[in-house]
C-alpha cells in the first residue's frame, strides 16, 4: 500500500550534514528544511488560513492532549477532522499529548499502560494509554502523527532514561498496532535518550527497526544549553535513514533552526515566534526588537527594513507600538504574522544555501548580522 508520507532526499550541502528534500503528504508536497507553525488549539493564535498561505505555510501542528480535552476528538472527527475543523487545506501535524501531559497537566502517575493525571482545564482525573493517544490522533485526522512518547528531563539518571526509553519503544510498537489509518496518516516515531550517545542509539535502533515513514527527536530543548543540544544532534541524526524525515521537536530559535539543518534535521516546530509576539518581541535580520520600546514611538521605519513580508511591506515600528500600547489585538496579529514569516523565510534562505552548498557561509553572515555571539 502506499505510504501517507514519502521523503524525497533531493540534494546534500557539500559541507555539512544539511539535506535539501521534500515531504509528501496526502494535503500537499512541501520543501525541507521547514519551519511549522503552531495551532496548539486547532487555530495559529491571531492567523486565519489566508494569512499562513500567504506567508509560505506548508505544514501546521495541533495538540492530541489539547483538543482530546475540548473540544473532544468525536466533535473535531464529526467536522470531518481537523483540516475541514480549522478549514486548512495543507499539512497538518499532531503532537501525541505526552509531552503535554508532562508539561501542563498537574498530579501526574507514569506506568507501563500509559500515564493518569488530572486536566489542566478542570482537575478531571483522566489516563492516556499510547493505544488511546493514537485512536484521538486518527480521530484528528492529522496527515502527520507522533508516536505516544515519554520525554524524560534532561539532566534525568542514566537508569531513568533507560527504563524510560525502552518503555517508549515499547509504547511506540503498541501504537503502531492501534493505528487505524496508515494509508492516510503517516506516523512518526520519536527517539528519545537525553544526553547519553547509547541510550540514543538504543531508542533510534528500536524505532528504525520498527520501519516508520519519519522519525522524530524528542527530549530536547527542554532546559539544556544549545551546546548540549547540538552534541546531541551531532550523534543522533546520523543514527537515522537518509531516506526518511527528521524532525526536532520544540525548536526554535533562528540559530537553533540553522545548527539544527547543519546537523541534518529537515523540520522544525516552536511557538516561540507566536509566544514572545504576543508581549511585542520580534525577530528581525538585526537580532530582537521589542517593538513596544517608548523608542519606536516615531520610527515609521519597518519591523524589518530587509524584511518583504506584508507586514514589514504596509506597518510601521510607530504604528505596531502604539497598537500593541493601545492593547489592539491587531497589534499582536502583525507581530505573530511578522515573526512566523520570518522562521519560514530563514528557512527558505537555507534551502537556497544548500542548493549553492554555501551554508556556512550563510551562518556566518546571519550569525553576524543577528548579533549571535559564538557560545
Ligand atoms: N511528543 C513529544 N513532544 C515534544 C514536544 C517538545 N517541545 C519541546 N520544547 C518546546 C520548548 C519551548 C516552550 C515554550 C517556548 C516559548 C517561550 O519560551 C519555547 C520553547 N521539546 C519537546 C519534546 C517533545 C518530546 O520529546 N516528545
Amino acid at each position: 500500500m502506499e505510504p501517507a508520507i514519502k521523503y524525497r532526499l533531493i540534494k546534500k550541502e557539500k559541507h555539512t550534514g544539511a539535506r535539501l528534500g521534500e515531504i509528501v503528504t496526502p494535503h500537499g508536497t512541501f520543501k525541507t528544511p521547514m519551519f511549522m507553525p503552531v495551532g496548539t488549539q486547532a487555530s495559529v493564535k491571531t492567523m486565519a488560513p489566508e494569512d499562513l498561505k500567504e506567508m509560505g505555510a506548508g505544514i501546521i501542528l495541533s495538540n492530541t492532549y489539547h483538543l482530546w480535552l475540548r473540544p473532544g476528538e468525536d466533535i473535531v472527527e464529526k467536522a470531518g477532522g481537523l483540516h475541514k475543523f480549522m478549514n486548512w487545506d495543507r499539512g497538518v501535524l499532531t503532537d501525541s499529548g505526552g509531552f503535554q501531559v508532562f508539561s501542563l497537566a498537574k498530579l501526574r502517575d507514569i506506568s507501563e499502560e500509559g500515564v493518569a493525571f488530572k486536566s489542566h482545564l478542570n482537575g478531571e482525573k483522566l489516563f492516556l494509554s499510547p493505544e488511546k493517544a493514537i485512536h484521538v490522533e486518527n480521530a484528528l485526522g492529522a496527515d502527520i502523527m507522533m508516536s505516544f512518547d515519554e520525554c524524560p528531563p534532561f539532566f534525568e539518571s542514566y537508569d531513568y532514561v533507560k527504563k524510560s526509553v525502552e518503555r517508549t519503544s515499547r509504547w511506540a510498537e503498541r501504537g503502531l498496532i492501534a493505528h487505524q489509518n496508515p494509508a492516510t496518516q503517516g506516523l512518526f516515531g520519536i527517539v528519545q535518550g537525553a544526553g547519553f550517545e547509547d541510550l540514543r542509539r538504543q531508542s533510534a535502533r528500536d524505532l528504525v527497526g520498527m520501519d516508520f515513514p519519519g522519525y522524530s527527536i524528542g527530549g530536547l530543548s527542554v532546559g539544556e544549553s544549545k551546546g548540549e543540544m547540538n552534541r546531541v544532534l551531532d550523534f543522533t541524526t546520523p543514527m537515522l535513514p537518509e531516506d526518511k524525515p527528521r524532525y526536532l521537536m520544540g525548536v526554535g530559535s533562528p540559530d537553533a533552526l540553522i545548527d539544527g539543518v547543519i546537523r541534518g534535521v529537515d523540520m522544525f516546530d516552536c511557538v516561540l515566534p507566536t509566544r514572545i509576539a504576543r508581549n511585542g518581541t520580534t525577530m528581525t535580520s538585526q537580532g530582537r526588537l521589542v517593538v513596544k520600546n517608548a523608542k519606536y514611538s516615531e520610527d515609521f521605519r519597518p519591523l524589518d527594513p530587509k524584511c518583504d513580508c506584508y507586514v514589514c511591506k504596509n506597518y510601521t515600528r510607530a504604528y505596531i507600538r502604539h497598537l500593541i500600547k493601545a492593547d489592539e489585538t491587531f497589534g499582536i496579529h502583525l507581530t505573530s504574522y511578522h515573526n512566523l514569516y520570518f522562521l519560514i523565510n530563514l528557512m527558505h534562505q537555507v534551502q537556497d544555501a544548500i542548493e549553492q552548498d554555501n551554508l556556512l557561509e550563510f551562518r556566518e553572515a546571519f550569525f553576524e548580522e543577528y548579533g549571535y555571539n559564538e557560545n
